[in-house]
């Protein structure tokens, strides 16, 4: 068996019973029952995630994933494919929009060339390329069925090493010119859904805009990915960068460690490893609502409702610092504020108030 069949047999599910406990704590703190609504549901999803009532989450990561995508030899971006490689050096410089909201939140980052089409070296870069960026899924298949395998194990080999160096929260990121083409495609054939979920990307003009709905409609045509074979769907439509974060999703899982989703692409990828094995959607966290329209869509289908709406669509995984804030305020309430048992009020008292 391939690691990556190992890894996704072993994924079990959130712990209900210490849900349980977690449930029967946050109703004992001295507030009215539910007051602190979703912080209150995230404690308890952590805690199904770990196995344990309280938790902190010292040391967190938002991992990157940076890969070019073929297809945008058919115009579908409006940027210019450089700006991948550009990007993906500017992240270790600490000057993008992920690596200063990270040291914003005292958190930090791993960029990881995937599939970057040139060839990158930079301290700190971790290069696990799978190929000079994908092939242009309007010709043809975008990856072979090995190279999407590859990319999700890399994934989980990024996970299995930020575990071993203590990390106990995930966030998922990326950088890609044309990767919102490629998120589209992926979430059209996994949910069935038309091109309602093509949005315009990083920005496109209303011609570009038409063009994009027709390429991807047609690549979907041309490669006729299998909806029930999720590797089948990322070879033939995906993108690298999707299938590393796949395997992110699939090793937080396997460790037992939150993980957030950023925007539509993490999100697709979500989706791809829930379709893996659903035992993975417990441990998936939503950040911030991406403007993206698939990002909807694929949400609504995973059944999580994102905490943030900031009109973001940077990328990156620009929201998941802001996740982990959540995730430090949820363990707060949790670890340090008193029950009702622990305060000297007669019971007569707790009826009225409670
Ligand atoms: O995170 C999102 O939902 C999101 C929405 C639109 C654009 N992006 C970012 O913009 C790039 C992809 O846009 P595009 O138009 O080149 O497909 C890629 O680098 C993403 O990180 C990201
Ligand atoms: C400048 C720039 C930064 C980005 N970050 C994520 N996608 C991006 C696209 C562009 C164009």
């Amino acid at each position: 068996m391939n690691k990556l069949d190992t890894i996704i047999e072993k994924i079990v599910p959130a712990d209900e019973s210490a849900k349980e406990s977690a449930s029967a704590r946050v109703d004992s703190l001295i507030k009215p029952i539910g007051s602190l609504g979703r912080l209150e549901d995230l404690a308890v999803q952590l805690a199904g995630i770990t196995g344990r009532v309280n938790n902190s989450f010292e040391k967190k990561c938002t991992v990157v994933m940076s890969s070019d995508n073929g297809v945008v030899e058919e115009g579908v971006a409006s940027s210019p494919q450089e700006i991948t490689a550009m990007q993906t050096v500017n992240m270790l410089k600490g000057i993008t929009g992920i690596s200063v909201l990270s040291k914003a939140a005292g958190s930090d980052i791993r960029v990881v060339d995937i599939g970057v089409k040139s060839d990158l070296d930079y301290p700190g870069l971790l290069v696990r390329k799978i190929k000079h960026g994908t092939d242009n899924m309007a010709k043809g298949p975008a990856m072979t069925r090995d190279e999407a395998i590859a990319s999700i194990e890399a994934g989980i080999e990024i996970v299995e090493e930020l575990v071993a160096e203590g990390y106990s929260i995930l966030g998922t990121g990326e950088m890609g010119i044309g990767n919102t083409s490629t998120s589209s495609a992926v979430a059209m054939v996994l949910t069935g859904c038309g091109e309602e979920a093509i949005g315009k990307g990083a920005g496109l003009d209303d011609e570009a805009y038409r063009k994009k709905k027709e390429v991807i409609s047609n690549a979907i045509s041309l490669n006729r990915p299998d909806s029930s074979d999720p590797i089948d769907v990322l070879s033939k439509v995906g993108g690298l960068d999707i299938g590393g974060l796949t395997g992110c999703f699939l090793g937080a899982a396997y460790h037992r460690i939150p993980v957030f989703v950023d925007g539509v692409i993490s999100a697709v990828a979500a989706l791809l490893a829930c379709r893996l094995n659903p035992n993975v959607k417990g441990y998936i966290l939503p950040s911030h609502i991406s403007m993206e329209p698939a990002y909807r869509i694929v949400m609504e289908e995973l059944g999580l409702r994102p905490f943030l709406d900031m009109d973001m669509r940077l990328g990156e995984g620009s929201g998941c610092p802001m996740g982990f804030q959540i995730v430090d305020m949820a363990c707060a309430m949790m670890n340090n504020m008193a029950t009702f048992d622990e305060i000297s009020l007669s019971d007569d008292f707790l009826v009225d108030i409670r």
